[in-house]
């Protein structure tokens, strides 16, 4: 087959893009794309050699391994290359993996199965049991020097038990997940770009010049191999393991000997959900041919060993791009912005949605509609959008605004200063109906007895209320066709229902789950303004001024009566006869202002504000806040505002402090 002009093209590019990602990742340490999105690069590549031999050089990635050694170390020359794995993405490619082993050596083998660390491999030199010499991977024939920074490593151990004259013993150096996240956090809280991962860390902890620097971070060691030891044979790579351990290593407790492939499957398929419960990352399970003496007659290929191969966990993250932010939300009212993917698969699992969680996220990690992204599902948790890929974006991107609707009601969306959430303040939004209905009943609410969660779920869900207030026009032969709902319990919900109409301004304030507005302060709201009609009628700025409501409620409060939602539902409210005023104490009619409603305007000449209201309550009067057809007097001060001028227009009585006074007993 003649060898396309576009082959060869595209295997040039591929060699030089992956030559690129092999020095950010094993001389950097800073890798610029996922593995995932390297492994596809990789795979690209090998299957354009495939198809077109001609193509492979002795210097492309597919035949070599790592990244050459940084020139500030001394290098190392080591006696065995080091060399890659294989991969194997499921069970049938471990059975392929089993079936060519078993071809090779001609009989029956059974396994070692270890966890794969995701760290760096070093190798460690010790001579009449001293550690001599530490050195790390490099290009596979040639690492780096960093015996001084090993000897920080405390899992390492400096001095060997019974050990021989020679021994070389490779293993894996890691940061542990908590020392990887506060490290992280240090470095962000110094301004300084985070790890990408544990391996990353690890590699950049340990390829320090100062070895102080590395004693700082905390990194844990397991030996996993024995290239040499003098004056001794092993015949399987267990018995080799029990020999590091015996000596004085850190050896993983979960190797596991295995009879056979299946036997191997089911213990790399337990590991898949499992892994996270260590506290080092693995990134899937190496298997490796137990005998040593078949692992001679297997061999090598130019990159990895015939006798191992690793089984790589489902990937946890993958790239994906953005083709919409939409806002989800929730049923307390929380509008979360959700990231629309081009589905993916994840860990085993389309993935078409991510949670961005919420506007601050969005603005930090700069996630734009268009962007490509990487997207992250550990374990159970909902899948989010780790990071964006910047270098991928070609203008055409989006920056994402929060919507000051709610997307599902309309409701007015409300973010106080300070929080990170944002709410949509709609006393009808079916999102959140369940919730506020549940709220609405409540003790401090309504108090209707019998209404629980259960219920209530499926009111909503039968379509027979769509609002609180839909409580009150429920129908005996609504109720009987429910679930456990009997003739009677039907009968004491709506009696129950009737009751709660008379509970009075405060209780009602507090039931229509205003943000903000807990039991106090609707009692104070209550206490000032007498009536809903009233607070329905004040402004943000007549709020702000009773002294107990700060500008978050004045804010809420406002926001709140101002949307056509809820007017509709305190229509509906007064329909079904809710009582909407204070609930006056058992009125003692001899009190002199008793059933008078005052309006207080401008500055009077002795009394203050709170002075004069307290007198008019005291003998039985009310205060609110405007001027209505109901009130029966306007006190009037010194510049007094708009409220003398409606109550001229209403023809209400205005008088001043002194006729007030004259109107109360003296005492
Ligand atoms: N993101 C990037 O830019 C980028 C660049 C280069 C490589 N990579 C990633 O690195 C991987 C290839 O790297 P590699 O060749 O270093 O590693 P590998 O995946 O081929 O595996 C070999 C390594 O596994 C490790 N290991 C952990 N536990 C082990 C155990 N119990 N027994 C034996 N070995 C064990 C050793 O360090 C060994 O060197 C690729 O899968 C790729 O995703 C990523
Ligand atoms: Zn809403």
């Amino acid at each position: 087959m003649s060898l396309p002009e576009e082959a060869r093209k595209r295997a040039e590019e591929l060699r030089r893009e992956i030559r690129k990602h092999d020095y950010h990742y094993y001389v950097l340490d800073n890798p610029l794309i996922t593995d995932q999105e390297y492994d596809s690069l990789m795979r690209e590549l090998v299957e354009l050699e495939r198809r077109y031999p001609e193509l492979v050089t002795p210097d492309s990635p597919t035949q070599r391994v790592g990244g050459a050694p940084l020139k500030q170390f001394r290098s190392v020359r080591h006696s065995t290359p080091l060399l890659s794995l294989g991969n194997a993405f499921d069970a049938g490619e471990l059975r392929d993996f089993d079936r060519r082993v078993r071809q090779l050596v001609g009989e029956a083998v059974d396994y070692v199965v270890e966890p794969k660390i995701d760290g760096l491999t070093v190798v460690l030199t010790y001579e009449n049991g001293n550690f001599v010499l530490g050195a790390t991977r490099g290009d596979g024939l040639t690492g780096e020097d960093i015996t001084e920074n090993l000897r920080t490593v405390r899992l390492l151990p400096l001095r060997l038990l019974g050990a021989p004259r020679r021994l070389v013993v490779r293993g894996e150096a890691f940061m542990p997940k908590k020392a990887f996240a506060r490290l992280n956090e240090e470095r962000d809280n110094r301004g300084e770009p985070p790890f990408a991962n544990p391996r990353n860390a690890a590699a950049g902890s340990l390829r320090q010049l100062d070895p102080k620097v590395t004693a700082g971070r905390t990194l844990g060691f397991y030996a996993y191999q024995i290239i040499e030891c003098e004056g001794r044979e092993f015949t399987t790579q267990w018995e080799a393991l029990s020999f590091l351990k015996e000596v004085g290593f850190s050896v993983q407790e979960q190797n596991k000997r295995c009879r056979d492939i299946e036997e191997v499957i089911a213990y790399c398929n337990s590991w898949i959900e499992k892994r996270h419960v260590l506290n080092y990352e693995i990134d899937g399970m190496v298997v490796k041919v137990n005998s040593l003496r078949l692992q001679k007659v297997l061999g090598n290929t130019a990159k990895s060993p015939r006798w191992a191969i690793a089984f790589k966990f489902p990937a946890e993250q993958a790239v994906t791009q953005v083709k919409d932010i939409i806002v989800r939300v929730g049923r307390t009212g929380v509008l979360t912005p959700t990231a629309v993917l081009r589905p993916v698969v994840v860990a085993g699992v389309v993935v078409s949605r991510a949670t961005l969680h919420n506007e601050d996220m969005i603005r930090e990690k700069d996630v734009r509609i268009g962007d490509h992204v990487v997207i992250q599902r550990a374990g159970d948790v909902i899948p989010e959008v780790v990071r964006v890929l910047p270098e991928r974006r070609t203008g055409v991107e989006r920056v994402f605004r929060m919507p000051d609707r709610c997307p599902v009601c309309g409701g007015r969306v409300l973010r106080p200063e300070g929080e990170v959430a944002a709410r949509c303040t709609g006393i009808a939004c079916p999102a959140q109906l369940k919730e506020l209905v549940l709220h609405f009943v409540s003790r401090e609410g309504m108090d209707v007895e019998g209404i629980g969660p259960a219920l209530v779920a499926q009111l909503v869900d039968k379509g027979l209320i769509r609002d609180p207030a839909d409580l009150y026009f429920l129908r005996k032969e609504d109720l009987v066709n429910l679930e456990r709902m009997g003739d009677k319990s039907a009968d004491n919900l709506l009696r129950a229902l009737e009751k709660s109409k008379k509970r009075g301004l405060a209780p009602l304030l507090f039931a229509l789950g205003i943000r903000y507005v807990g039991t106090r302060a609707a009692e104070i709201l209550a206490e000032r303004f007498g009536s809903l009609d009233a607070l329905a009628a004040a402004g943000e700025e007549e709020l702000t001024a009773i002294p107990e409501i700060g500008p978050k409620i004045a804010a809420s409060v406002a926001t709140f009566f101002k949307q056509e939602q809820t007017g509709r539902v305190i229509a509906k409210l007064k329909e079904a006869g809710v009582l909407m005023e204070r609930q006056e104490l058992p009125e003692t009619n001899d009190l002199p202002l008793t059933g008078k409603t005052f309006v207080i305007t401008g500055t009077l000449p002795s009394l203050t504000r709170k002075e004069a209201e307290d007198l008019i309550k005291k003998y039985g009067g009310r205060i609110s806040s405007s001027v209505s057809k109901r009130t029966d007097y306007l006190v009037a001060g010194k510049e007094p505002g708009q409220k003398y001028d409606k109550a001229r227009e209403l023809g209400i009585p205005i008088i001043d402090e002194a006729a007030l006074l004259r109107m109360l007993p003296a005492d």
